[in-house]
Parts: C-alpha cells; structure tokens; sequence
C-alpha cells in the first residue's frame, strides 16, 4: 500500500466537495480519475499531494512516502537546458555531476527526447516541454506520481504519443501513477484502473485487463 483513503472527505465550506472517498493505491498501479468540472478532481489531488489535509476520515499514507506531481504547466527554468531542468532535483539530493547528468540523459531518453539535451525551454514545443517535466520527475523516482491532466493543453496528435509512451513508461518502469484527466477514452486507454468521479463521489471503478509492468512480473 502506497496510500489508503478511508471514508476521505474535504469540506471547503459547511458542505463535503469531496467524499466520503474510499481508495487503495498500490505499488506499481495506474489509475485514472476522470469526472466533469467540478467533481472533484482537484481536490482529490490537492489531499494526495498532502496540500490539503481532509476534514473528515482516514488518509494514509505508507512511511517515508515521496509524491511528485506533474501539473499542466510544465513550470520549467527557462534560464536551464532541458538535461539540466531534468537535473534539478538530483542537484537537490547533491548527487555527482556525472551520476545526475547520466540519470537525466536515461530519462530523456524514456521519454523520447533524446537528442534534444541541450536545448532551451523556449527552444521546445509544447509536448517536449511537458516530457522534459515527466523526465523531471521520473528521475526522482517517486513512490506515487500525480500527473494532474498534463497533457490537456496539448494538441490530440502530440497528446496520444505522449500518452502511448506513459503507458510504455509504465510497462516497462513499474512507476505507481495517478492521472487525472477529464477525457474518458485518455483514462480507459492508459490506465489499469479508472475510477469515475461525480459530485465528489466515486461513482464506478472500472478494473481494466492490461498486462502488468515488467519489473512486477519478473517477481
Ligand atoms: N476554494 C474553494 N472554495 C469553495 N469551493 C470550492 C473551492 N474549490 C473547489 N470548490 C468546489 O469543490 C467542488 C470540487 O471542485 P474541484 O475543483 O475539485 O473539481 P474538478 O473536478 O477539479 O473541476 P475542474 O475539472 O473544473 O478543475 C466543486 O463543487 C467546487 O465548486
């Protein structure tokens, strides 16, 4: 268990946006949540990225847990190359130049952006920019990966190849990840587990039969 939300409800006022929500996430899943406006997407990603602390039930996170969320805006340093806003947190951590910049050219490299490494931000397109923030946080390799519809300000070319490839990122990586998005065949196509949200609800969750990543089936 990753995190267990447990009758999980969030209250901006006197009424719950939010639950009550009862939710698993394991190691080496991927969920999609998908709802309309307004059913509670965001606040759902706010309590997981421990931003919001509910006002009713149990949520629980397993010890020593690292999330990381990627957000539709990349929020990149446009004074950095690409390869060195893929650095920054190993930077942080105070690996070695030589460790961080070969972690970093592995990850642009997952993410198809190899050859680009020394470009600027601004040198890059819209879909390379949001792989270079995925790369970001793959490095880190986070317990729980939160992508808060990342690809939604895409174009739907650039947004299926981006989608293929987090699900061959997945496949071969074993990254636990949520996805938000608004876009139900997205959900359906990605994930292992959509749960459809609706008034703050969890209205359904649909298990979807898709083969396990690698790293779980060598177990
Ligand atoms: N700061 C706030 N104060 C009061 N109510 C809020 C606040 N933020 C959200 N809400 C309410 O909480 C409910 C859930 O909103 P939330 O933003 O989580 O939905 P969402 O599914 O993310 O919507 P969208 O897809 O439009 O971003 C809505 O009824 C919304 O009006």
């Amino acid at each position: 268990m990753i995190v267990r939300l447990q009758d999980v409800e969030y209250a901006y006022t006197t009424e719950s946006a939010v639950g009550p929500i009862s939710l698993t996430i394991n190691k080496g899943d991927f969920i999609s949540i998908v709802g309309p406006s307004g059913s509670g997407k965001s606040t759902l990603m706010n309590l997981l990225s421990k931003n919001y602390r509910p006002t009713a039930g149990i949520l629980e996170f397993a010890p020593g847990t690292r999330i990381i969320m990627v957000q539709q805006d990349p929020g990149l340093f446009p004074w950095r190359t690409a390869l060195h806003n893929v650095t920054f947190g190993l930077e942080m951590q105070g690996a070695s130049k030589f460790d961080r910049e070969e972690r970093a050219r592995a990850a642009m490299d997952l993410v198809g952006l190899k050859g680009f490494e020394n470009r600027r931000i601004h040198e890059l397109s819209g879909g390379q920019k949001q792989r270079v923030a995925l790369a970001r946080a793959l490095i880190m390799k986070p317990d729980l990966l939160l992508l808060d519809e990342p690809f939604s300000a895409l174009d739907p070319h650039t947004r299926n190849s981006l989608g293929e490839e987090l699900r061959t990122i997945w496949q071969e990586t074993g990254q636990t990840i949520l996805l938000v998005t608004h876009d139900h065949i997205e959900a359906e196509l990605l994930a292992q587990k959509v749960v459809v949200l609706e008034d703050g609800k969890i209205k359904t969750v649909v298990d979807l039969e898709v083969e396990s990543p690698r790293s779980a089936r060598k177990k």
